[in-house]
C-alpha cells in the first residue's frame, strides 16, 4: 500500500528543497561576483569551501539590516575591568555594542551607565557556549585574567580560553566579522629574551599551574591564524602586558589592585618573594586606545601592547606608599610558582603600525586608580580573601 506523505511534510520538504538551490546558486554567484579565496596549489581542493567562506563575509557585509553609519560590536568580557573602559569608548563613538559576560569576574555595575541606552545591549552569557550575533567587529576579551581568578577554576579557563575562542572564531567566520584576540604577555612564559619582541616564541612551562591561562592564549592565537590562513578570517592579536587604572576588581589579587587596597586599609604590603621581580604597567585608557586602533588597522599582528616602563615591585610597593602613607610596612611573602622574573614589551610594532605609544606615565595612573579605590574602600570594600601563601 502506498503511504501519503503528510502535507506538512510535503511542503517542509519543498521548501528545504527550494532553499538548498537558492544556497547553491547564491554560493555559485557569489564565486563568479565576489571571487573565491584561493588557497595554496599544493592543498586538496575543498569542493566549494572557498566559495562558502567568500560568502559569509559577503552575507556580513550585505545584511539586509546592516547599519550603514555606525558598526555593530560585540565585546565579550565587557563587563570586565578593560572590557568596560573599551565599551565606554565604542559607545562614546557612536557604535551599537553588545556585551557578552559571564559576570564571573565582571560586574554589571561597570556598564550600568549604558543599560538604558538604545544602541547598548546585555547577555549574561559564557563563551564557552556557542554566541550568535550579526556584528561588523568582535572584541574577544573574555578570560579571567588574574592570576588567582585564572588558577581559581584551571579547567574552567581553559575552556574559556580554547572553547570560547573557537567559538567566537566560528561566529566571526560565519557573519564576516573582524575578530580581535585578546591575548596576553603571559604567552612568553618566564622570558629568556628581554624586551619581549613579538618575534620571541617564549619560555612556558606547558604543566604548570599558569599554563592554563598561558597555554590557553597561545592555542587562541594559534586557532586565529588557522581560521585567517584556512577561512579567510580578518583577525587581529594583542598581547597585552600588565594593565591597571580605576575599575580592577578590589580582590583580583593582582600585585597593583593588592598593594594599593593595602596601603588604603592600613595594612602591610605583601611583597611574594624578594620583590626584585619586573613588570611594566600599562593605564587601561592608554591600552584602550592600542586595542581599538589594532582593531581598526589592516594588521593581523600579533603586536605587544603595554608601557614599557620598567619597575621591580619592590619600586612599585614605594610608589604606591609614597602616595598613600609613607609610613606603610612591606612584608614578604613566598614566591608563588612558576612567576615570570621579568617582564617588558617592545612596542615598536604598535608604534610603527599604529601609531601608538602609551601616554600615561605610572605615578599619574596610580593616582587616579588610588581615588577609584579610595571611594570604593570608603564604600565598606572589605579585605579581600587571599589564597595560601605562595599558591
Ligand atoms: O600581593 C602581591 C601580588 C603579586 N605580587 C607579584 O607581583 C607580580 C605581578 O603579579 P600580578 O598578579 O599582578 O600579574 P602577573 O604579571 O603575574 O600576571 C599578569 O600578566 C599579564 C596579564 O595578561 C595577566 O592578566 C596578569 O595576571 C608577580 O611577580 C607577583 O608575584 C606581589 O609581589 N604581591
Amino acid at each position: 500500500m502506498r503511504r501519503q506523505l503528510p502535507t506538512s511534510i510535503g511542503i517542509a520538504a519543498l521548501v528545504g528543497a527550494s532553499c538548498v538551490t537558492t544556497a547553491l546558486l547564491t554560493a555559485t554567484l557569489t564565486r563568479q561576483s565576489v571571487g573565491a579565496v584561493q588557497g595554496p596549489s599544493w592543498l586538496p581542493s575543498r569542493q566549494g569551501a572557498e566559495a562558502l567562506d567568500t560568502l559569509a563575509t559577503w552575507r556580513g557585509k550585505n545584511a539586509p539590516n546592516r547599519p550603514t553609519s555606525h558598526k555593530r560590536i560585540l565585546v565579550t568580557g565587557g563587563a570586565g575591568f578593560i572590557g568596560s573602559h573599551l565599551v565606554d569608548r565604542l559607545m562614546e563613538e557612536g557604535n551599537e555594542v553588545i556585551v557578552v559576560d559571564s559576570l564571573f569576574t565582571g560586574k554589571k555595575s561597570n556598564i550600568e551607565r549604558w543599560r538604558d541606552h538604545p544602541r547598548f545591549e546585555f547577555f549574561r552569557h559564557d563563551v564557552i557556549e556557542p554566541f550568535t550575533a550579526e556584528v561588523d567587529q568582535i572584541y574577544h576579551l573574555a578570560c579571567p585574567a588574574s592570576p588567582v581568578h585564572y588558577k581559581y577554576n584551571a579547567i574552567r579557563t581553559l575552556k574559556t580560553g580554547v572553547l570560547g575562542t573557537l567559538n567566537m572564531l566560528g561566529l566571526a567566520k560565519r557573519v564576516g566579522a573582524t575578530f580581535l584576540l585578546a591575548s596576553t604577555s603571559e604567552v612568553y612564559g618566564d622570558p629568556l629574551a628581554h624586551p619581549q619582541k613579538e618575534e620571541y616564541w617564549g619560555n612556558v612551562n606547558p604543566i604548570g599551574v599558569r599554563s592554563c591561562y598561558d597555554e590557553s592564549k597561545r592555542v587562541g592565537e594559534t586557532m586565529a591564524f588557522d581560521y585567517h590562513r584556512q577561512h579567510g578570517v580578518d583577525i587581529r592579536v594583542v598581547r597585552i602586558f600588565n594593565t591597571y587604572g580605576p575599575r580592577m576588581v578590589e580582590n583580583d589579587g593582582r600585585v597593583v589592585s593588592n598593594f594599593v587596597g593595602q596601603a588604603l586599609r592600613g595594612q602591610p604590603l605583601t611583597v611574594y618573594g624578594d620583590g626584585s621581580q619586573t613588570r611594566s604597567f600599562c593605564y587601561v585608557a592608554d591600552l584602550v586606545d592600542g586595542i581599538i586602533r589594532m582593531m581598526n588597522s589592516n594588521h593581523t599582528g600579533p603586536f605587544n601592547l603595554g608601557n614599557p616602563g620598567e619597575f621591580s615591585m619592590l619600586e612599585l610597593a614605594q610608589l604606591i606608599k609614597d602616595q598613600v602613607d609613607p609610613g606603610r610596612d612591606i612584608t614578604y611573602l613566598p614566591a608563588t610558582p612558576d612567576d615570570p622574573t621579568k617582564r617588558k614589551p617592545d612596542i615598536s610594532k604598535a608604534t610603527t603600525h599604529l601609531g601608538w605609544t602609551p601616554a600615561v606615565p605610572l605615578k599619574k595612573g596610580l593616582s587616579s586608580m588610588i581615588a577609584d579605590f579610595r571611594e570604593r574602600i570608603g564604600e565598606g570594600v572589605t579585605a579581600p580573601p587571599q589564597p595560601p601563601a605562595g599558591a
